[in-house]
């Protein structure tokens, strides 16, 4: 054995072989196949013959094999990767599984992704990182639809490097016509979608030739085994350098009044103290200090490390921003155009507020009804009104406010995007920007000399959204007249928000269907910001029947400035008031939609005041909500 083999350092000089483990570079890669194209089999081979599969996993390998292995007394290496019993059973693998290998020259994690059709949503999971897929392809079947699937999804996530593997050769007699037959009918395909280059290899995972080993079954094969491309393929650490340099703020460090660092880890280029930069969205520009990092203060700092960068002035700013070279900054707006993988049973709601994270910024957003979709399997642009679990779909997205953001193309860490379900706080989607919409980059942002605070102090009142929710006929409107007359007799500045002046005016092109309701209640929260922004005490009495939309207008709002008041009057209650008749036409069917009968009510699950009015007068309720609101305001005066 020679002395470099890592099993003769190990024993040797441990400290030398955990430092070449350290200082190797690391690729990340995607397998993409089904279950039928031996892609299990390919992972355990260049596993087992990268030699870094521990003694004691390698034997239970090998009784698991004997015992339920299809290769009789050889070893199977789908063993070693389909990891949970139920999903062996099943013969899929379901989620992403991320596996760590290293050999002498490199380190690698291979995030293995299942094949079966439903499962886009894990293959851009497991895509999104990774630097180089491998594509595989069963020799006697040729390019397939999954194999147009997966490089469609594989080039959409950004992944720059891919390799066909022509698997399963030594079925095919190892004929170089066959595998040249594959690889012209991929090319034309790959052109097709904007895939310019791949490299094909011939192999068979099962025998491991052009494996780990060059095959001399194939010699017509002049190229490199899988290993040592994977060995050898440039990683692209070396582009994210070359590109201008950004450093999205992940925190401001202020251990004490003379320090005050911003810390992130730089996504792209190069930074040196000395160097003009442009903090974004603020515009405002100044030179890089000094860059910290643990041990000591840096003359340069690179794509792919965390560091605090000083600024030479006090500039305004915070997390989310970022930090970029002043000639090349990039852009800021809050609407664009993205693609979006929706990854949720529950399909999208236009018009609805998720929270979109983008590095280190979180904003309010929504999606419009997408221009498109895209069918993965044949590439073709479908339309749809919304996005279900795995659907593909091009929209426009309206951020709450100007986020920095880069192209995807140019840049993942800035350009892709996850949503969010405000209620379950479960990632639903993941996106990609495309570009800015025009009409977001013409409009600028007016600096406004009498700030919301200025048209507070002039009313000598802190402005809330009193924002009553509750059934048709629960009592909103009477108990919310009955407080904006108390409020105006003691000299507060209010206005009332309700169906009379909103759904016959502003919304009166909207309906009761969810997405009419969403779009009322989503005008209403504007315009109730902007009275306040304005000064004014406003209040809302709408049923306001989801708890998103009701969440998405108290996080537009200061925090503890709005106020959710619920109504609480049991369905029957409402229905045997029937103030309007309307319950009984809905029982009859004349109404359709109607909240409570045929339209669900999501009643609060934590308001700040909560009325019982079958136990409270209208009269008491709204003196407790005055009292509630007075003894705020003398909390803040
Ligand atoms: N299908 C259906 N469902 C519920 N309500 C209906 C419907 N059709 C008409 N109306 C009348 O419209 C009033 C509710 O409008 P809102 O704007 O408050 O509704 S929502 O918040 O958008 O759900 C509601 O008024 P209130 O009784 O004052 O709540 C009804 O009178
Ligand atoms: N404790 C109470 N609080 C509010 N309204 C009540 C109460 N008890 C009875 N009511 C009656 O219920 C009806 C509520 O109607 P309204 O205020 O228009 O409801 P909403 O605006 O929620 O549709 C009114 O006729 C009101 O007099």
């Amino acid at each position: 054995m020679s002395a470099y083999t890592p099993e003769a350092l190990i024993a040797s000089d441990i400290d030398a072989y955990l430092d070449t483990h350290a200082n190797k570079s690391m690729l990340r890669f995607i397998t993409c196949g089904s279950v039928d194209d031996g892609k299990s089999t390919l992972i355990g081979r260049l596993l087992y013959d990268s030699k870094t599969i521990f003694e004691d996993q390698l034997a239970a390998l090998e009784a698991d094999s004997r015992r339920v292995g299809t290769q009789g007394q050889n070893i199977d290496f789908a063993l070693l990767v389909d990891g949970l019993a139920a999903e062996r059973e099943q013969g899929i693998t379901i989620d992403v599984a991320y596996r760590f290998f290293s050999t002498e020259k490199r380190k690698f994690i291979v995030a293995d992704t299942p094949g079966h059709e439903q499962y886009t949503r894990n293959m851009v999971t497991g895509a999104s990182t990774a630097d180089l897929a491998v594509i595989l392809i069963d020799a006697r079947k040729g390019v397939l639809t999954q194999t147009r699937r997966h490089s469609y999804l594989a080039h959409l996530v950004g992944i720059r490097e891919i390799v066909l593997a022509v698997n399963k050769m030594d079925l095919v007699g190892h004929d170089e016509a066959r595998f040249d037959a594959i690889v012209a009918d991929y090319r034309a395909f790959a052109a097709s979608i904007g895939i310019d280059r791949f490299t094909a290899i011939p192999l068979s995972g099962l025998t491991g030739e052009n494996v780990a080993t060059q095959a001399t079954t194939m010699p017509w094969y002049t190229g490199l085994p899988l290993l040592a491309h994977l060995e050898t393929v440039p990683i692209d650490v070396d582009a994210r350098q070359a590109q201008p340099f950004r450093l999205p703020v992940q925190w401001v460090n202020r251990p004490d009044l003379d320090f005050r660092g911003f810390a992130g880890m730089i996504a792209s280029g190069t930074v040196r103290p000395g160097d003009s930069v442009r903090v974004v969205p603020s515009g405002k520009t100044t030179t890089v200090a000094r860059i910290v990092a643990l041990g000591g203060d840096l003359t340069e700092a690179v794509a792919g490390q965390s560091v605090t960068i000083v600024l030479a002035d006090e500039v305004d700013c915070s997390r989310g921003d970022v930090i970029a070279a002043a000639d090349a900054p990039p852009e800021a707006a809050d609407q664009f155009l993205a693609t979006i993988v929706w990854m949720s049973d529950t399909p999208l709601v236009p018009g609805r507020g998720y929270q979109l994270k983008l590095g280190t910024q979180v904003v309010g957003a929504t999606v419009q009804p997408p221009r498109h979709i895209v069918d993965v399997n044949t590439q073709a642009e479908l339309s749809a009104s919304t996005l279900a679990l795995n659907d593909i779909g091009v929209a426009e997205v309206y951020a709450d406010r100007a986020i920095v953001f880069e192209p995807y193309a140019d840049g993942a860490d800035l350009g892709g995007f996850i949503l969010i379900d405000r209620a379950t706080n479960a990632t639903v989607a993941a996106g990609m920007i495309g570009s800015a919409l025009r009409r977001a980059q013409n409009v600028h942002w007016q600096s406004i000399d009498v700030t919301r605070e200025a048209h507070a102090a002039q009313k000598g009142q802190s402005p809330r959204i009193l924002w009553f929710t509750g059934l048709s006929g629960s009592g909103k409107s009477t108990i919310a007249n009955l407080v904006e007359k108390k409020l105006f007799a003691l000299g507060r500045h209010s206005f009332l928000l309700d169906g009379d002046n909103i759904r016959h005016g502003l919304n009166r092109d909207l309906d009761f269907t969810e997405a009419g309701r969403i779009e009322n209640i989503r005008r209403i929260g504007e315009v109730a910001r902007l009275m306040a922004d304005a000064g004014l005490i406003v209040l809302t009495a709408f049923i306001s029947p989801f708890r998103a939309e009701r969440d998405m207008v108290r996080s537009m709002v200061a925090p503890g400035e709005f106020v959710e008041i619920f109504v609480d009057t049991p369905l029957a209650s409402a229905e045997a008031r029937d103030v309007k008749g309307l319950y009984a036409k809905a029982r009859a069917g004349e109404i359709a939609d109607f909240t409570g009968i045929s339209s669900p009510y999501e009643a609060p699950q934590s308001p700040d005041i909560r009325i019982d009015t079958t136990r409270e007068s209208p009269e008491a309720a709204a003196e407790r909500i005055v009292e509630h609101v007075i003894g705020v305001w003398s909390y803040d005066l």
